[in-house]
């Protein structure tokens, strides 16, 4: 029973509490995260780990009044229970529900939407700046994760901000962790075991030579263990933060109540930027994420008795894994190939490569624009670098990609996940701008694999171009393509035509091909006999099938899971434009807004990407009666507690 977060009414109940009682708040909050978060799934690990945090951040500060501006907001949950959205919490990352990410829409208490990293300090210093304009007096605290802290953007809101001089809280939530374990010199310099291990290590050493020296040795050493207690203080963090300008305050202990309270107390009296260190546990409080924090940051549903995640949809293998597996491959037979993560080790299925080949690994923390330049020096001086990233990070990187890498027609490959509809996390992650981001980048050849073998055969054709390849693939399972053999090349711009048809031709391409047909399929039982095309390059197009399709049949529909704009269908229509062809067109692809959450197949319904959708839309355009079509559209009701 959650009697005390039942009925906490508002933020403000929690300064009535003792410490007793906040503890026993802490302990409701993770016994709630852990049941909603075991049935929807969701990013367990980091939310458990901040669940004191959010308690002690919200009874220091007045929120809505004071801002609270969470980076990536993954972490969030605790936050969004004691912000009065208890009763809807159910319905987490569902259809309709609570989003698993800060948003303003949904409640005063999120300030800034998120779900991409590295955003809060920039964030809640233009806040900050805002407030002085307006002669404001609210607090403002930017919550930001080791992990989050490695990318560049970070470092350029610290350093506006210690120009500012603005009156700014950073709160660093350091559990040594990134999805991964945290990479980089700066997570050693965070380290607590670094600096006293360092510390340790020097006092050893200058203790050791001053004892052999015979004369002075002595007083030299009672000198130097009273210069000790500054040293101590040099090879803090809070020599880094300093340099900018902050006042550091750490580390507390991110799960102590008493020090937590007094420090973040203590702190929001100070004016001017300062940073406050706290140390954490990712996964605290349930031991299946505490002893393996990377598989509960982002996990599907599980059995919250044992921590063992439960089936998901069987059968086929997942393009991430696919994806993977060949990349060990073209590892194992060319020395020059390479790859390298944004912090995505788990998720871009690349967890082998690290262990196969270590010294041609990189993973740069959360740095997707030096991913990409890092990538074109590699290429620069002779090496085969693919970039796995989701296409949704890889926004962050469009001049990187384009004026690093294509500008010199350099060799490296752009190995896209999560393209297209990724569910549950909704519209901070749908990878469904890719198309247009990047199709118009001159030098760069741009293609979508179907299934799990064409993706193999992507990747061979990537390695055996001279030049900037992109490919992109969804986020699950793949069809079950048979893969036997080793991918071999194909040529580049050619397309296939995947069935035969007289009325009008369909223009598919990657996952939509396979709906393309099943709705081709469809119509045939109405009469209309449509052909389908997979031009399998979405830049260079396949001229001479399309267009020739497009001429004898009249008829083009063409099938996407990007965004109209600038996608797919739009380059069609250059093609079509360009050669004086003007058949009648349809596009189908997605609609000029941001698409909510909701799984994959609740999505593409209620986009039309479904087969039926895609049937419905052509019966419509044609002039056919809508007959019902299996799976008619119906999307799932929201989903309610
Ligand atoms: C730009 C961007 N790249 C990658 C990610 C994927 N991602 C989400 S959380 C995360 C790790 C964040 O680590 P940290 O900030 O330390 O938070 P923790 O989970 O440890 O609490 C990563 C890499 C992202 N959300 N945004
Ligand atoms: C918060 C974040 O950006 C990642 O944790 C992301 O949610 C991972 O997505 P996948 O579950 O598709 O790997
Ligand atoms: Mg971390």
């Amino acid at each position: 029973m959650s009697e005390i977060l039942q009925n906490l009414t508002s933020t403000e109940d929690l300064r009535r509490l003792s410490l007793a009682e906040l503890r026993t708040l802490a302990d409701e909050i993770r016994d709630q995260i852990i049941q909603t978060v075991s049935a929807n799934g969701g990013h367990l690990a980091s939310s458990l780990g901040v669940v004191e945090l959010s308690i002690a951040l919200h009874r220091v500060f007045e929120s809505p009044r004071d801002k609270i501006v969470w980076d990536v907001g993954h972490q969030a949950y605790a936050h969004k229970l004691l912000t009065g959205r208890l009763a809807r919490f159910c319905t987490l990352r569902q259809f309709g529900g609570l989003s698993g990410f800060p948003k303003r829409e949904e409640s005063p208490h999120d300030c800034f939407d998120v779900g991409h990293s590295s955003t809060s300090i920039s964030a809640a210093l233009g806040m900050a700046a805002a407030r002085d304009v307006r002669g404001g007096r609210e607090k403002i605290v930017a919550v930001i994760g080791d992990g989050s802290l490695t990318s560049g953007l970070a470092f350029e809101g610290l350093n506006q901000a210690g120009h500012l001089d603005k009156d700014l809280i950073v709160v660093l939530n350091d559990n040594e962790m990134s999805i991964s374990p945290n990479v980089g010199a700066l997570s050693s310099f965070l380290s607590r075991k670094m600096t006293s291990d360092l510390f340790m290590r020097l006092k050893r050493e200058t203790e050791n030579l001053l004892n052999h020296m015979p004369r002075f040795g002595r007083d030299l050493l009672s000198l130097a263990k009273r210069a000790e207690d500054s040293l101590k203080g040099f090879l803090t963090p809070g020599m880094l933060f300093e340099g900018f300008g902050f006042d550091y305050v750490g580390p507390i202990d991110g799960h102590r109540f008493d020090e937590l309270i007094e420090a973040l107390q203590n702190v929001s009296k100070l004016q001017g930027p300062t940073l406050i260190h706290v140390a954490t546990r990712k996964g605290k409080g349930y031991a299946p994420a505490e002893e393996n924090p990377s598989l509960f940051h982002g996990i599907g549903p599980f059995d919250p008795e044992t921590g063992k995640v439960k089936a998901g949809k069987g059968g086929t293998r997942s393009y991430t894994a696919v994806f993977g597996e060949t990349l060990v491959e073209q590892a194992e037979q060319d020395p020059r190939v390479v790859a390298i993560t944004a912090a995505m080790l788990e998720g871009t299925g690349l967890g082998e490569f690290s262990r196969r080949f270590p010294e041609r690994f990189y993973d740069v923390g959360i740095a997707e624009q030096h991913a990409v330049t890092f990538a074109a020096g590699l290429a620069c001086h002779g090496l085969r670098p693919t970039v796995a990233v989701y296409s949704t990070f890889l926004q962050r990187a469009y001049d990187n990609v384009l004026h690093d890498v294509c500008l010199q027609n350099l060799p490296v490959a752009f190995a896209m996940d999560r393209g297209g509809l990724v569910g549950a996390d909704g519209p901070t992650h749908h990878g469904v701008f890719d198309y247009s981001y990047l199709r118009h980048i001159p030098n760069l050849v741009f293609m979508v694999p179907r299934d799990e073998a064409q993706l193999r055969r992507a990747m061979a054709t990537a390695l055996a171009f001279d030049g900037p390849f992109a490919y992109r693939y969804p986020r699950g399972n793949g069809t079950g393509a048979a893969l036997e053999g080793g991918a071999q090349p194909v040529p580049i711009g050619k397309g296939e035509l995947l069935r035969q048809g007289e009325d009008g031709v369909i223009f598919a391409i990657g996952v939509s091909v396979a709906e393309a047909l099943a709705a081709a399929q469809q119509l045939q039982t109405q009469g209309l006999s449509l052909a389908v095309v997979d031009p399998c390059f979405l830049k260079p197009l396949d001229r001479e099938l399309l267009l020739g399709e497009a001429i004898r049949t009249g008829l083009v529909i063409t099938v996407e899971e990007n965004a109209l704009q600038g996608g797919f269908g739009s380059a069609v229509l250059e093609l079509l434009a360009d050669a004086g062809v003007s058949p009648r067109v349809l596009r189908i692809g997605l609609p000029d807004r941001f698409v909510e959450q909701g799984s994959q197949d609740e999505l593409r319904a209620l986009c039309g990407l479904d087969a039926a959708g895609i049937v419905r839309s052509i019966q419509r355009f044609v002039g056919l009666p809508e007959a019902a079509a299996a799976g008619d559209g119906a999307v799932g009701s929201p989903a309610i507690c």
